[in-house]
C-alpha cells in the first residue's frame, strides 16, 4: 500500500525513473540490498523497485515522527540506534536470524546517512556483516546523482530523470567475518564507479579522496 502511494509522487514532482537490471532481483530467498542515499527523494526510488518481503534499516529517530513513524513501524522497518554501536550490532545480529527464519530481504543504506554531494561516503560495515552472517546474496543498487535537478542549498528543485541500476548479486556463501572488510571495499569501488557512470560525472581518484587530499566538491 505504501509503495503504491509513494510511487505516484513522481508525477507531482516531475521525476522519471529509468531502471536497469531489475531482473537481477528475481532470485528466491533472503538477501541484503545496499544502495546509495542522497535525500528523502530516495523513498520514491526505493518504492519504485522494492521487492516483495523487503524491510529497511532506519535510524531510531524516525520512529518518533508521528504518523510516518507509525507507518514505518507497521511496514516492518528495523530501527537502530546509530549513537550506540553495541546496540546497533545487537539489533543487526538478530536480523540475520529473522531474515533466514522468515525469508525476508533487508535494505540498508551503507553510507549510514543522507549525502547529496555527488559522491559516496565511506561505507559502514553493518550491511556486509549482515549478508555474511546470513550467508545471503548481496545486491547493490545505484541511483544517479540528483544534483542537476535537486539542490536544497541552491533552492533548486525542478523535474528530472533518475537512472537506477540493480547490479548482479554477490554470493557470500563461505565468507566469514574476516572477509567483511574486503567485501565492503569491493562493493564500494564497484558502486562508486557505477554511480559516476549513471550520473555522467568524472571519476575522481579514490585513494586521494580517502587520504583527505581532495577537498569535498
Ligand atoms: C509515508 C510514509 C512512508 C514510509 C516509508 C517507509 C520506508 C522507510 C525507509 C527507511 C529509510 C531509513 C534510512 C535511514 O534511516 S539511514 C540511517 C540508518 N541506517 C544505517 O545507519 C545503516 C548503515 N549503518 C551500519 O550498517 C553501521 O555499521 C551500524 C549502524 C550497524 C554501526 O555503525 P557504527 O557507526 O556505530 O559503527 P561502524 O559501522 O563503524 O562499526 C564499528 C565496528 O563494528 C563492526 N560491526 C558493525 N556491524 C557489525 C555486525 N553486525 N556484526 C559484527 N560486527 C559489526 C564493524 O566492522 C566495525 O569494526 P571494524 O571493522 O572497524 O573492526
Ligand atoms: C523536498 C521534497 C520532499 C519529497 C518527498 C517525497 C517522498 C516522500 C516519501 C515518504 C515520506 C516519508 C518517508 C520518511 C522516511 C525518511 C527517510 C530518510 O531519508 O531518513 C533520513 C535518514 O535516512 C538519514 O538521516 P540523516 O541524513 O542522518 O539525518
Amino acid at each position: 500500500i505504501i509503495a503504491n502511494i509513494v510511487k505516484t509522487f513522481k508525477y507531482i514532482y516531475g521525476l522519471r525513473f529509468e531502471v536497469q537490471g531489475l531482473e537481477n532481483f528475481e532470485v528466491e530467498g533472503p538477501c541484503v540490498i545496499v544502495s546509495n542515499h542522497q535525500s528523502i527523494l530516495d523513498m520514491m526510488g526505493l518504492m519504485e523497485i522494492l521487492p516483495d518481503d523487503c524491510v529497511q534499516i532506519g535510524k531510531k529517530e524516525l520512529l518518533y515522527t508521528g504518523p510516518v513513524g507509525l507507518i514505518m513501524y507497521l511496514g516492518g522497518v528495523i530501527f537502530i540506534n546509530r549513537k550506540s554501536t553495541s546496540n546497533a550490532k545487537t539489533v543487526m545480529s538478530g536480523v540475520a536470524q529473522t531474515m533466514l527464519d522468515e525469508n525476508v530481504k533487508v535494505w540498508v543504506y551503507p553510507e549510514g546517512t543522507r549525502n547529496g554531494n555527488g559522491d559516496l561516503l565511506p561505507f559502514k560495515k553493518g550491511a556486509f556483516h549482515l549478508a555474511v552472517q546470513a550467508q545471503a546474496n548481496l545486491f547493490t543498487v545505484l541511483y544517479s546523482s540528483f544534483t542537476s535537478f535537486y539542490n536544497p542549498a541552491k533552492k533548486l528543485f525542478i523535474s528530472g530523470k533518475i537512472r537506477v541500476e540493480v547490479l548482479q548479486p554477490i554470493e557470500t556463501k563461505g565468507l566469514t567475518a574476516e572477509d567483511v572488510a574486503d567485501l565492503t571495499e569491493r562493493c564500494y569501488c564497484t558502486m562508486r564507479e557505477t554511480f559516476f557512470r549513471l550520473s555522467g560525472t568524472a571519476r575522481e581518484p579514490l585513494a586521494s579522496r580517502h587520504n583527505g587530499l581532495l577537498p569535498d566538491p
